[in-house]
Formats: structure tokens, sequence, C-alpha cells
């Protein structure tokens, strides 16, 4: 059987110290109380940098601007009903501080304790590309 692709784009925000931002899933959704990264399903007609700019203003209050957006790995998963495909940006430069719009809990996560992390298993072959990239 072959499920529908979903698009969602993600990002990997990097501070000044080189921690990556994760976010926490809340009680009540798919996968609740695992880490991922910041980002979300990309609309019709939307590219998924513009769905990652939109997200990423909705969920955290930040802008980030076009140019700032690098593209470094993706992951592709089969979940029961879907099968995730998530490229991965890399960004290091936002206007506005980081917060949490929707409640949700924040963590700020060096590469190598990414895996103390919970994450869902579409994240986890992603952690070595960002370990060898940040660490
Ligand atoms: N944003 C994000 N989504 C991820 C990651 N890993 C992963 O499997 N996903 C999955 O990608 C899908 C898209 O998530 P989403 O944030 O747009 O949607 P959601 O499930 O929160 O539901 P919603 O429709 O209520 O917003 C979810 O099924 C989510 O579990 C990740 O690192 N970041």
């Amino acid at each position: 059987m072959s499920q529908p692709i979903l698009l969602v784009a993600a990002a990997a925000l990097v501070d000044t110290d080189n921690r990556i931002l994760l976010t926490r899933r809340p009680p009540g959704k798919d996968m609740a109380g695992l880490w991922e990264f910041p980002g979300g399903k990309v609309e019709p007609g939307e590219t998924p940098e513009a769905a990652l700019r939109r997200e990423l203003f909705e969920e955290l209050s930040i802008d980030v601007c076009a140019e700032c957006l690098h593209p470094i790995t993706f992951a592709s998963h089969t979940y029961e009903k879907f099968h995730l495909l998530m490229p991965l940006f890399l960004i290091r430069q936002w206007d506005g501080m980081v917060a949490a719009l929707e409640g949700q809990e924040l963590a700020w996560v060096r590469a190598t304790r990414l895996k103390d992390y919970p994450m869902p298993p579409a994240d986890v072959p992603l952690i070595p590309a960002l370990r060898d990239l940040l660490s």
C-alpha cells in the first residue's frame, strides 16, 4: 500500500553558541512529548522556504530572510498514514527574539546532546548530519 506524501519544511535554528532549537510536541497530538525541529506542513501553492518562514513567524515570532535558509539534509520516512518528506534548513540569522507563541516547550541543544531528546523516528537519521556540521 502506498501512502500520500506529506511535505513538511523544518528548521535547524542555530544560535551563536552553536545550539539547535528543538520544540516539544504538545499533549493531544500524534507523537506528543517528542522533540522536533520547528516547522510545519507546506500548503498548496507554497514553496518549502515560504512555508518555513511563515511557520517560524507563527510559532516562534521570528523573521527569517529568504537568503538565510540553507538546505542541509532531508528526512524521508514512512509513517502509518503518510510518507513524510521533510527538507531541513540550517538557519543562523533571524530577526526578533524566539518566543513560544503556541505555549510549546523549547530547548536549545548542542548537536552532541540531540540523542538525549526523544525525537520522531523520521528525525533520528538527521542527527549525524547535524553533529558533523556543528560539533
Ligand atoms: N515540524 C516538524 N514536524 C515533524 C518533524 N518530524 C516529524 O516526523 N514531523 C511530522 O511532520 C508532520 C507535520 O507536522 P505539523 O507540525 O505541520 O502538524 P501537526 O501534526 O502538528 O498537526 P497540525 O495539523 O495540527 O498542525 C507531523 O506529523 C509531525 O509529526 C519535525 O522535526 N518537525
